[in-house]
């Protein structure tokens, strides 16, 4: 899919929800939220209500969003119930293709920071390796929550303005 701006101003919201309501990973409902933003002047406007929906959340909503993230090469990947994007973001990274020392390394890693935060460990796959993610895993695991909370939900927005890309046109000409 690649729409120029006009056209995903143009879409109904049952239409805009379906195609670009997983943009931050099983939350459709930021998505519905900022449709009442159109028009958008370009993506890029449209990457900066959905960072505005996320910044006026209570502290509450920020650890919700970020449990809503399956966990790196976790139970999902194993079982094949990632959804499409978090799939090729994982495969992307290598996290299908852990041997079975860096595996276990990263799930003990992810319990670890589960427990410690009660959400989990979120990075953006897409600009990071295999050996950066366990790195960062475990240089991040130590931090205070509030901290952990707003980083993870830094990578959420790196992850958003990915997917964008990939249904958007950068700065397509519009109509406005
Ligand atoms: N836990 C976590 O970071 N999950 C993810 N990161 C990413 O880029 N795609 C994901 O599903």
């Amino acid at each position: 899919m690649n729409m120029d701006i006009a056209t995903v101003n143009a879409l109904p919201y049952e239409d805009f929800v379906n195609i670009l309501g997983n943009v931050v990973e099983k939350c459709p409902i930021i998505t519905a939220a900022v449709w009442s933003r159109r028009p958008f002047v370009n993506l890029t406007a449209l990457e900066t209500a959905i960072s505005e929906f996320i910044d006026a959340l209570p502290e509450s909503g920020k650890e919700g969003i970020l449990r809503c993230h399956p966990d790196l090469a976790g139970r999902d990947l194993q079982s094949g119930t990632l959804t499409r994007e978090s799939r090729e973001e994982q495969a992307g990274s290598g996290m299908d293709a852990l041997n079975s020392a860096e595996a276990s390394r990263m799930a003990r890693l992810n319990e670890e920071y589960k427990e410690r935060f009660g959400f989990p460990f979120v990075i953006c796959a897409r600009m990071n390796d295999k050996a950066n993610i366990l790195r960062q895993l475990s240089e991040r695991c130590p931090n205070e929550r509030a901290v952990e909370r707003a980083r993870g939900i830094e990578e959420v927005k790196k992850i958003c303005r990915l997917r964008l890309q990939d249904l958007v046109l950068i700065d397509a000409p519009n109509k406005l």
